[in-house]
């Protein structure tokens, strides 16, 4: 697939640049273990006193002690109820897996090399996913093809843009970016973030891995199984053509 006039692309983590399994089987799981200890660890430190004011809001009990938001990160990370206070915490306790070397983010193979090419083709290359602007950067910088944070060139979460799945989220981020909506491509795996991508004007790819169990489509958008298998060129299909 060959797409003309991009100038920048977002790309979505899970399921799309890294895999879902990792998030789910590795990720999940070692932030959920560690969500009391680290609110016993953190207590009256600011991002303590933050998360604790924020989970009060998304549980509506002004007077919800460490107990109760254990309580309700545990069901949050369980269901994988996408909210900002769960993405928060996971992502502060994931920086410290990084940080010990215990924990590394798993990217695709045709991820590395994408991004160059993107790169030297002049496209600007962001990240929007649910998990925190703290855990998107962790993970290309801690990549099991090491530090990719220099092929990027900045991060949108729920709390900075909202929402996947509502296009409000995505003329926002084209706001921050300054580029034209129909000149921006959005990747993802999952088929309503695809949808509120075009409502706001972006074009969109979808991407499903091999093996992936919901199928080797998505019904409604041009779907590819790797990113090399698309061309994005930042000229028009007309220069490309003349071009000598
Ligand atoms: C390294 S970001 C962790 C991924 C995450 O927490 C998540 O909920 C995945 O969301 P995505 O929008 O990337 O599908
Ligand atoms: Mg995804």
């Amino acid at each position: 697939m060959i797409l003309s006039t991009v100038r920048a692309v977002v790309l979505d983590i899970e399921g799309t640049t890294g895999s879902a399994s990792h998030v789910h089987d590795v990720l999940f799981p070692y932030a959920r273990e560690r969500f009391a200890d680290w609110l016993a660890a953190h207590r009256g430190e600011a991002p303590w006193t933050e998360l604790m004011e924020e989970i009060r809001t998304h549980t509506g009990d002004p007077r919800l002690g460490e107990e109760g938001a254990v309580a309700a990160l545990t069901a949050w990370s369980d269901q994988d109820v996408k909210v900002p206070p769960l993405k928060r915490i996971q992502g502060l306790i994931w920086a410290e897996g990084y940080a010990r070397s215990t924990l590394t983010g798993h990217v695709y193979d045709d991820v590395p090399a994408a991004l160059t090419r993107w790169r030297q083709a002049g496209i600007d290359r962001y990240v929007y996913s649910s998990g925190s602007v703290t855990a998107q950067h962790d993970w290309f910088a801690h990549s099991d093809h090491g530090d990719l944070g220099a092929l990027l060139d900045g991060y949108f979460d729920l709390s900075s843009a909202g929402g996947k799945r509502e296009p409000e989220s995505y003329r926002a981020i084209t706001r921050a970016i300054g580029v034209p909506a129909d000149e921006t491509v959005f990747f993802s795996d999952v088929g309503e973030e695809l949808d509120a991508a075009t409502a706001a004007g972006w074009r969109a790819v979808a991407v499903r891995r091999p093996g992936d169990p919901r199928g080797r489509e998505v019904p409604g958008h041009p779907t590819v199984p790797a990113l090399d298998d698309i061309q994005l060129h930042r000229r028009t299909r007309r220069e490309e053509e003349t071009q000598t």
